[in-house]
């Protein structure tokens, strides 16, 4: 894989503390700063450069200064430096004002420069010091008092270069390189004579400007190479957390395809024991069983439907359809437990979200549920010229719900609810709803029409009445005909 150096990681959301103390306009100057790498260089390359001119500004005005004898100004210049020089305690060691106001003679001879005793005089008089003393003008802070503050001075500027991080090495070279060599050609050519016992050899000097040139350079690259692995790391493991999150969500989908959603929230769950078996008993939970017995007769093993997929097909096709309608709001009670063969198995009611107790909405979603996907193989029937018939069986009661097997975990439901409801399928009729007693209150007092089959013989249960739910509750048919209706009419009032 190919990875871009220094590509842009994701910003950081939240600015840190300092920051958001700033008013909006530096915040977003900083953050316009440090989103540009190339900005960023060059600010630094800035400072690095105003920091250099600024620690020879001194070196420049000593230059220009040369010629003047201002003496107490912030920069003495040269001459008077090197007067103050002859006139130390070293060269003049009897000299005072008074002695020197009665010595007519006196001369001093100091590195070839020979100064008479007038000439003493007028200076000390414009010193009006004493000499040898710490606190005369000559001591007052002269930059070429200690000439070699420059070189340290170019050191720290070298330093602060190093410390850029974010500075390319080459450019870090260059920039230390061109340095180097303006303040080595001021000290060489341009204040050349500042050498000598005033500053330390030009020799050591430059030695020691090319030595730290060198160490720094190295120390750049060294840095840039841990910063560059440092972010190859840092982009890995964006890809590897990325990645990890796709899985995981994709595990997510998969679990709850497979699992309720409560139900996948508890496998989910890390802090759940591996073995432990989940399960709850559910009060008051609709079931319902819905089969197609003609479709055995339709299935058939032969070459022209390649070997029975294309029926395979047209079933998956119409359990799709009962999936799909499950999408729908007013079904959202409804929770699809399996498919078996022809036979399709939901209930609803297992959560308390999905149970209401006072109004049984998830009893009258379940008698909608099975109207409508009566009607959807009514739907199929027409479009694949099959003569497909539906057998429904409902019930309602307690049931236990939980999750069965390690590798390929199944939801069910069990209980004798179960058990009857599947006997309300495989005793019902053909095209038929059959409801059990417990159903039936609800729905007669719901407005759903219902007809008494009479009494049955369950195997296991012995007789039962049971009753046929024939059609959609006359509430809900009024209260879709007055929504539609309101819709026209706010349809026509909008035209
Ligand atoms: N969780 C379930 N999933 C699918 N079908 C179920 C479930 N629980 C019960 N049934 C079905 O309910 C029907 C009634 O079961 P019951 O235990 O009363 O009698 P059975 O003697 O086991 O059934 P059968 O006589 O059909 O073999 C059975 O056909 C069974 O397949």
């Amino acid at each position: 894989m190919k990875i871009k150096l220094f590509q842009e990681l994701p910003k950081p959301t939240n600015f840190p503390l300092v920051l958001q103390c700033m008013p909006e306009q530096v915040k977003k100057m900083s953050s316009a700063v440090a989103s540009s790498r190339t900005v960023s260089q060059m600010l630094a390359c800035f400072v690095v450069l105003v920091l250099f001119l600024c620690s020879i500004t001194s070196m420049v005005s000593l230059r220009s200064q040369r010629r003047s004898w201002w003496i107490g100004s912030f920069l003495l210049d040269l001459e008077s430096y090197r007067d103050c020089s002859l006139l130390s305690a070293e060269n003049i060691t009897n000299l005072t004002l008074d002695d020197a106001n009665h010595t007519s003679s006196l001369s001093v001879v100091a590195d070839g420069l020979t100064l008479q005793a007038p000439e003493v005089i007028s200076l000390k008089e414009q010193l009006n010091v004493t000499l040898g003393d710490e606190n005369n003008a000559c001591h007052q802070g002269p930059t070429t008092h200690f000439p070699d503050y420059f070189t340290f001075c170019v050191l720290v500027v070298m330093v602060s270069c190093a410390v850029y991080q974010l500075i390319f090495c080459i450019i870090k070279l260059l920039l230390l390189v061109a340095i180097c060599v303006a303040y080595l050609s001021m000290v060489l050519f341009t204040h050349g004579s500042l050498d000598g016992e005033v500053f330390i050899s030009r020799y050591v000097t430059v030695a020691v400007l090319i030595g730290f040139t060198i160490a720094f350079f190295i120390h750049a690259q060294q840095t840039e190479a841990t910063s560059r692995l440092d972010f190859l790391w840092k982009l890995q493991a964006h890809e590897e957390k990325d990645e990890i999150e796709h899985l995981q969500a994709y595990n997510r989908k998969l679990i709850a395809n497979i699992l309720p959603e409560h139900v996948a929230v508890h496998f989910l769950c890390t802090d759940r024991a591996p073995d432990e078996l989940y399960h709850e008993e559910c009060e008051s939970v609709c079931i319902l069983f819905a089969s197609i017995p003609n479709f055995s007769d339709f299935y058939v093993e032969l070459e022209s439907n390649n070997e029975g997929v294309e029926c395979l097909r047209l079933l998956n096709e119409i359990i799709a359809d009962f999936d799909e309608l499950l999408e729908e709001e007013r079904f959202k009670w409804i929770e699809k437990i399996k498919s078996t063969g022809a036979t399709y198995m939901a209930a609803a009611g297992l959560t308390k979200s999905t149970r209401d107790l006072k109004n049984f909405r998830h009893v009258t979603a379940m008698a909608d549920y099975a109207l409508r996907i009566r009607d959807q193989l009514e739907y199929v029937n027409e479009h694949s010229f099959n003569n497909f018939k539906i057998r429904i069986g409902i019930n309602i009661g307690p049931v236990v719900a939980g999750v069965i097997g390690a590798r390929k975990p199944q939801y069910d439901i069990w209980g004798n609810a179960v058990n009857v409801a599947s006997r309300m399928d495989s005793t019902g009729e053909l095209d038929k709803i059959q409801v059990t007693q417990e159903v039936y209150q609800i729905l007669h007092k719901k407005g759903y029409p219902l007809s008494c089959r009479g009494t049955i013989k369950v195997k296991g249960k012995g007789d039962m009445v049971t009753y046929f739910l024939n059609g959609r509750s006359h509430d809900i048919i009024e209260e879709d005909c007055s929504s539609s209706g309101t819709k026209e009419a706010a349809a026509e009032n909008h035209t």
